[in-house]
């Protein structure tokens, strides 16, 4: 089951590998029209009712499919106004080659005869709300006649993200929705059949620049909205939590603390006058320090545990301790992720090792990177946590749904970049699932780093990688 938003992150994916929606549309529209035939013969009437968006433009498609039928395409609303650049160029194809189309620009007007058929491609996923005119009337009409009405994608009037039917919506005898069946289908007193309309799996497996259209920013939000982060980290180490600090607001956290020896402080401040800093007494993490930070952590959307903090007996019994106790969201790197098959906690864990790390954490890797996603997967269900094994191929599973993220280059290996990986998961966990966050974040400090590397070289450094992370994470939500 896909949301009609789930479907529009997979599309862009496919486009991201080189299949584009003009071609999906071309399969979708086919696919209507062999359910034409199942349910009408040739010399028949059908009718075909489309919007201006491109779940109008798949039946535009169909109509190409349909020269033995006897065939009326109406359009709801002026060819100007079609939404999309693919439908219009479907359109204007029915033009040239003389196809029997007329507009309908008042509802008052509309005159849905008495086909045989009607084939409903006036909304697909992209509906918000009840039916409005032209498309509340023509539903009515559709309702209302004799004709065996077939629906695309969806009904007209219902709503993929949410199920939910709209009063006036179009009461489908059939339904072809592409790909994956849809929230409200099932419910439907009708027959759906889902059509394969030639999107790879791979672009559900790998993450590609659809899943960035996960993020968005609400432009009403106040600070705070857009997550609370707070590191715990630093002691031996002081680089690595202010780069995963920094990389945490670069990812788009409103708010990020950093909770750290007092005797690191200063110095951990003196990276960026961005961080604010919650110093505890002494040069490590230990167990008395678990108490406040507990309490600390409870008050933040998200928390990214072990940058710096070393492999000192009493910080790893501080962090078994501290993760036992929390509930929240939390990202564990480095030091920290040695911990986590020996304890029970409540909270939702990503563990971010590289996979030497995950062999010491238990877990098994292999060579070849489908073998090591089987490995991972299974070892995410054996913890019941969500992965992201580092490498040349990032795998991030919940044991359940796994996701494979390609970017990066071998500039990357250097020191620090998984301290702004694990920061920039920290970031989206707030505001996505910790799957999709660690997918994302993988997806997203990947292409930085390739972007940088294309930019200057080789020789990189994990700060270059702070300022690049928003031009690819939010270029998109800016408006661009
Ligand atoms: N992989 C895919 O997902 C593919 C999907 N295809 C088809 O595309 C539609 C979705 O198309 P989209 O252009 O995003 O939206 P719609 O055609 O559903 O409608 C947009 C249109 O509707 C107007 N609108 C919104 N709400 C209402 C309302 N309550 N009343 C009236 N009008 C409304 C809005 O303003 C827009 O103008 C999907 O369903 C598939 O059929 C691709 O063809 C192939 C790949
Ligand atoms: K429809």
């Amino acid at each position: 089951m896909l949301t009609g938003s789930e479907m529009g992150v997979v599309d862009e994916n496919a486009e991201a590998l080189g299949v584009p929606r003009k071609q999906l549309m071309e399969s979708s529209g086919h696919a209507v029209a062999r359910a034409v035939r199942r349910l009408a013969d040739p010399g028949d009437s059908v009718t075909i009712v489309a919007g201006r968006g491109n779940n109008g433009g798949d039946a535009l498609v169909t109509a190409r499919f349909l020269d033995d039928f006897d065939l009326r395409v109406l359009l709801l609303g002026r060819p100007e106004t079609i939404t999309t650049d693919i439908s219009r160029e479907n359109w204007d194809a029915l033009q040239r080659a003389e196809y029997p189309t007329e507009t309908v620009t008042d509802s008052a007007a509309l005159d849905l005869g008495d086909p045989a058929l009607v084939v409903d491609a006036m909304l697909g996923t992209g509906i918000a709300g009840d039916l409005r005119e032209p498309e509340a009337t023509a539903a009515a009409a559709m309702n209302a006649g004799d004709a065996t009405v077939l629906s695309v994608d969806v009904p007209s009037g219902l709503d993929a993200g949410t199920g939910r039917l709209a009063e006036n919506a179009v009461r489908a005898d059939h339904v072809v929705t592409f790909h994956d069946t849809k929230p409200g289908l099932p419910n439907l007193d009708a027959p759906v059949t889902v059509a394969d309309i030639g999107i790879p799996d791979a672009a559900e497996l790998f993450v590609e620049r659809g899943d960035l259209s996960r993020l968005d920013r609400d432009p009403a939000s106040h600070k705070g909205d857009n997550g609370e982060v707070l590191v715990v980290g630093g002691g031996p180490y002081t680089g690595a939590p202010a780069l995963s600090a920094q990389a945490a607001l670069r990812g788009g956290a409103d708010l990020v603390r950093v909770a750290c020896p007092a005797a690191v402080a200063r110095e951990i401040q003196g990276y960026s006058e961005n961080l604010i800093l919650r110093p505890y007494d002494g040069d490590r993490l230990a167990p008395a320090h678990v108490d406040r930070l507990a309490d600390l952590a409870a008050s933040h959307d998200a928390l990214v545990l072990g940058p710096g903090l070393g492999d000192a007996d009493a910080t790893l019994d501080a962090v078994a301790d501290m993760l036992s106790r929390f509930d929240g969201t939390a990202v564990v790197d480095a030091d920290a992720l040695s911990v986590v098959p020996e304890i029970e906690t409540d909270a939702d864990l990503v563990c971010t090792p590289h996979q030497g790390e995950l062999v010491g954490m238990g877990g098994e890797t292999d060579e070849d990177w489908r073998e090591r996603m089987a490995l991972v997967e299974s070892f995410a269900a054996e913890i019941g946590q969500t992965l992201l094994v580092k490498g040349p191929y990032d795998i991030v599973s919940d044991g359940e749904q796994t996701r494979v993220g390609r970017t990066g280059n071998p500039g990357m290996t250097v020191g620090g970049t998984g301290d702004v990986l694990a920061g920039v998961t920290g970031a989206l966990a707030c505001v996505q699932t910790p799957l999709d966050a660690a997918a994302i974040a993988a997806y997203a400090v990947g292409s930085v780093g390739d972007r940088v590397v294309e930019d200057r070289g080789y020789g990189l450094v994990a700060t270059d990688l702070l300022d690049e992370i928003p031009r690819v994470l939010w270029r998109r939500g800016a408006g661009e």
